[in-house]
C-alpha cells in the first residue's frame, strides 16, 4: 500500500518533465542555433558560480599566506598570487555576466519566434476542424485555452527546463565543495527545502484547475469586450443603451473571478513565507556550526568564505530550483491544454475521386435526412430532388423550414445522418475536398465583409486569381456591382470597413452585390448556390440582374433560396420545404395550377403589390 503510494507520488514528481521533450523539440525545430546556443550558455552559467566560490577562496587563503609571510619577518611580501586570482575572479564573474545576458538575449528571441510558431499551429488546426466543431461551446473553451497561455509556455517550460539543468549543475558543483565540509549538512539543506516544493506544485495544480474551468467566463468577458468595441455592434448598442448592462454584466465576472484569484494567491504566499522560514532555519543553523569549526581553527578561512559563499548561493540556487518545478508543473498543464487541441481528433471522410462517373447526371439527392449534433428534431427529413446540368432550382419555405441545411450537406459543410447526395454519380462522401469545392460558387446569408480592398472581396471567390483584375471586373459585372464601384474613390482598388486606415462602409444591398461578384468570381465551377443573394438589393437592380441572370449562368446549375417570388418565378424548377419536407415540386406554372402551398404563398405576396 505504501509502496503504492510512493510509486504513484514519484510519478505525479516525474510528471513535471511530461512535456518537457516535446517542448524541447519544439524549440529545437523552431530555430536549432538558437536551442544550441540557449544550451551551451546554460552550461556555462551553470558551472561558473562554483568555479567563482572557490577563486574566493584561493583569493582569501592567498592574503592569509601573504600577510602571514609578512609578519613572520620576510623583507618580500608576494602581493601576486592574490592579485592573481582576484583579476581570475574578474574574468570569470565578467564571463557568467555575459553568459546570463546572452541567455536573456536569445530567450526573447525564441520566445517571438516561438509565440508566431505555436499560434500558426493552434490556427491550421483550426481549418482542419469542421464546421460542427465550431458549433460546440466546449470546443471554444478548449481552442481559448490552448490559445491563451500557449504561445509562452512551451519556451518557459524550455527555460526552466533548462535552468533546473543550470541550477543541478551549480548544485552538484555546490556540493562537491561542500560534501568536504560534510556530507549531513548537504542533506540536511535538500531535506529543509522540500516541505516547499511540495506546496509549490499543489498550488500550481490548483491555479490550473482554476483556469480550466473558468474558460467559459473568460470567453463571456472576451465577448462582452467585442461587443463594446467593434463598430458593427457599436449603434444598436447605443440606441439601445445596452452599455450599461454590458459593463455590469463584465463587472460582475470580473468580480466573482477576482474573488477566487485572492485567495489563492494570499494562500500561495502565505504557505510558501512559512515553508520558506523552515530552510532558511536550516541553512542559518549550517551556517553557525561553520563559524564554530573556523573559530575552533578547523577550517581555514578561506575555506570558510567559500562555504559562506556555497551555503547561501547553494540555497537561493535550491529554492529557485524548486520555483523552477513547481513552474514546470504549471507549464506542463498549459501544454497539456494546447496538445489536448491540436490532437483533438478530425476525422476526415473525404475520398479521392475528382471527376464523376456520370457527368449529365447533375445533383441527385436521394432520401436525405439529417439532424443536427444536439438537436432532437430533423432538420430534414426525407429529401429527394434531381437538377441536371444547366437547371435551375429554387427553394422555397418559411423560416426555419430547412433550406439552408440543405444547402450546406450539398456543399459538405455537413454530412447526411441516412440517404445520399450524388454529383455526375459519385456519392459526395467520395468527391476529393478541393474537386468538390472547385465545382461550387457560393453565397451565403451571412457572407464575410472583408475588410480587404473592393477587387479582393470579390477576387476571394476563387483565390487562385484573387488579384486578376480584369477577372474582377467580368464578375462585377454579372454581379450589378460595376456602376457602384466605379463611384468609389479609388473604384476596385477602395478599402472596404472601417478597421484599416482609410477604409469605406457600403450599404446592405452594396455589400450584397460584391457578394454577388463574389460567386461569379469562380468561373470554373458549374454549381452556382445563391441563399437570399438579393434581400438586400433593390427591386430595379434585382430585376435587371435577373434579367441576365439566364445568359450569365447559362452552363451552371443555380440552388437559390429567396423569399421573393418574382425572382423565384424564373427558376425551372420550385421546391417546396415545410418543416424540413417537401411538399411541392414543380414549375411555376404547375404549382400555381395545383393551388397547393406555394400558390397560396405567392397570391398572398402578389396581393401586397397591389
Ligand atoms: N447550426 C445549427 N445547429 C442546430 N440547429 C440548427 C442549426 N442551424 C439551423 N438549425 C435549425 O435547423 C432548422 C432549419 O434551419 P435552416 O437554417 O435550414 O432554415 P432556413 O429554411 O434556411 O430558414 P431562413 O429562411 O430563416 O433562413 C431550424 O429549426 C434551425 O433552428
Amino acid at each position: 500500500m505504501k509502496s503504492k503510494k510512493r510509486r504513484n507520488t514519484l510519478r505525479q514528481s516525474l510528471a513535471v518533465f511530461r512535456y518537457s521533450g516535446r517542448a524541447i523539440n519544439l524549440v529545437w525545430t523552431t530555430s536549432r542555433t538558437m536551442t544550441i546556443i540557449l544550451a551551451t550558455l546554460t552550461l556555462v552559467a551553470g558551472l561558473l558560480p562554483a568555479a567563482i566560490a572557490y577563486i574566493g577562496k584561493l583569493i582569501v587563503d592567498a592574503v592569509v599566506a601573504s600577510s602571514q609571510g609578512k609578519a613572520g619577518g620576510d623583507s618580500f611580501v608576494n602581493i601576486y598570487p592574490p592579485l592573481f586570482y582576484v583579476g581570475l575572479e574578474a574574468i570569470a564573474v565578467a564571463l557568467l555576466a555575459a553568459s546570463q545576458r546572452g541567455l536573456t538575449i536569445s530567450q526573447s528571441l525564441l520566445r517571438v519566434l516561438l509565440g508566431q510558431r505555436v499560434n500558426v499551429l493552434i490556427l491550421e488546426k483550426a481549418l482542419t476542424l469542421d464546421l460542427a466543431h465550431f458549433e460546440n461551446s466546449e470546443f471554444y473553451d478548449k481552442i481559448t485555452n490552448a490559445r491563451r497561455e500557449a504561445s509562452i509556455r512551451p519556451l518557459s517550460l524550455v527555460n526552466r527546463t533548462f535552468g533546473l539543468v543550470q541550477n543541478a549543475l551549480s548544485l552538484v558543483t555546490y556540493g562537491v565543495l561542500l560534501v568536504k565540509f560534510s556530507l549531513w549538512a548537504v542533506v540536511a539543506l535538500i531535506v529543509a527545502a522540500m516541505p516547499a516544493f511540495i506546496a509549490e506544485t499543489r498550488f500550481a495544480g490548483e491555479a490550473f484547475r482554476l483556469f480550466s474551468w473558468r474558460a467559459p467566463e473568460t470567453r463571456q468577458q472576451q465577448y462582452i469586450e467585442n461587443l463594446l468595441g467593434r463598430e458593427d455592434y457599436v449603434t444598436e448598442i447605443k440606441l439601445y443603451q445596452l452599455g450599461e448592462m454590458l459593463l455590469g454584466r463584465y463587472h460582475n465576472v470580473f468580480n466573482q473571478l477576482y474573488g477566487e484569484d485572492r485567495d489563492l494567491t494570499v494562500r500561495r504566499g502565505l504557505w510558501g513565507y512559512l515553508l520558506g522560514l523552515v530552510s532558511t532555519a536550516a541553512f542559518y543553523v549550517a551556517y553557525a556550526w561553520i563559524v564554530i569549526e573556523t573559530v575552533f581553527g578547523k577550517i581555514s578561512l578561506g575555506d570558510m568564505t567559500m562555504y559562506l559563499t556555497v551555503f547561501r548561493q547553494g540555497q537561493s540556487t535550491f529554492a529557485s530550483a524548486l520555483t523552477s518545478i513547481g513552474g514546470m508543473y504549471e507549464d506542463n498543464l498549459y501544454l497539456s491544454n494546447l496538445y489536448e487541441f491540436l490532437e483533438e481528433k478530425v476525422i476526415q471522410p473525404w475520398g479521392n475521386v475528382t471527376r464523376g462517373s456520370k457527368p449529365q447526371d447533375g445533383i441527385r439527392f436521394e432520401n436525405v435526412s439529417f439532424t443536427y449534433p444536439g438537436s432532437s428534431k430533423p432538420a430534414l427529413r426525407n429529401i429527394s430532388l434531381h437538377l441536371k446540368p444547366g437547371q435551375k432550382l429554387a427553394i422555397v419555405g418559411e423560416n426555419g423550414s430547412g433550406k439552408t441545411t440543405l444547402i450546406k450537406l450539398l456543399t459538405r459543410l455537413y454530412t447526411p445522418d441516412s440517404g445520399r447526395i450524388f454529383l455526375d454519380g459519385v456519392d459526395l462522401q467520395e468527391w476529393n475536398v478541393d474537386a468538390l469545392r472547385r465545382r461550387i460558387g457560393v453565397i451565403f446569408q451571412n457572407f464575410v465583409r472583408y475588410q480587404f480592398t473592393v477587387g479582393e472581396n470579390i477576387g476571394v471567390g476563387d483565390v487562385e486569381n484573387l488579384d486578376d483584375s480584369k477577372r474582377w471586373q467580368v464578375a462585377a459585372q454579372k454581379g450589378m456591382a460595376q456602376q457602384f464601384i466605379e463611384r468609389l474613390p479609388q473604384s476596385f482598388g477602395t478599402q472596404l470597413g472601417r478597421w484599416f486606415k482609410g477604409g469605406q462602409e457600403l450599404s446592405g444591398g452594396q455589400w450584397q452585390k460584391i457578394a454577388l461578384a463574389r460567386a461569379f468570381m469562380r468561373t470554373q465551377a458549374d454549381i452556382l448556390v445563391l441563399d437570399e443573394p438579393t434581400s438586400a438589393i433593390d427591386a430595379q437592380a434585382e430585376y435587371e440582374i435577373f434579367n441576365h441572370f439566364r445568359a450569365v449562368t447559362q452552363n451552371q446549375m443555380v440552388f437559390l433560396i429567396s423569399h421573393r417570388f418574382s425572382t423565384v418565378r424564373m427558376a425551372d424548377k420550385i421546391l417546396v420545404i415545410d418543416n424540413g419536407e417537401v411538399v411541392e415540386q414543380g414549375t411555376h406554372e404547375e404549382l400555381l395550377a395545383d393551388g397547393g402551398h406555394y400558390a397560396r404563398l405567392f397570391l398572398l405576396q402578389a396581393a401586397g403589390y397591389q
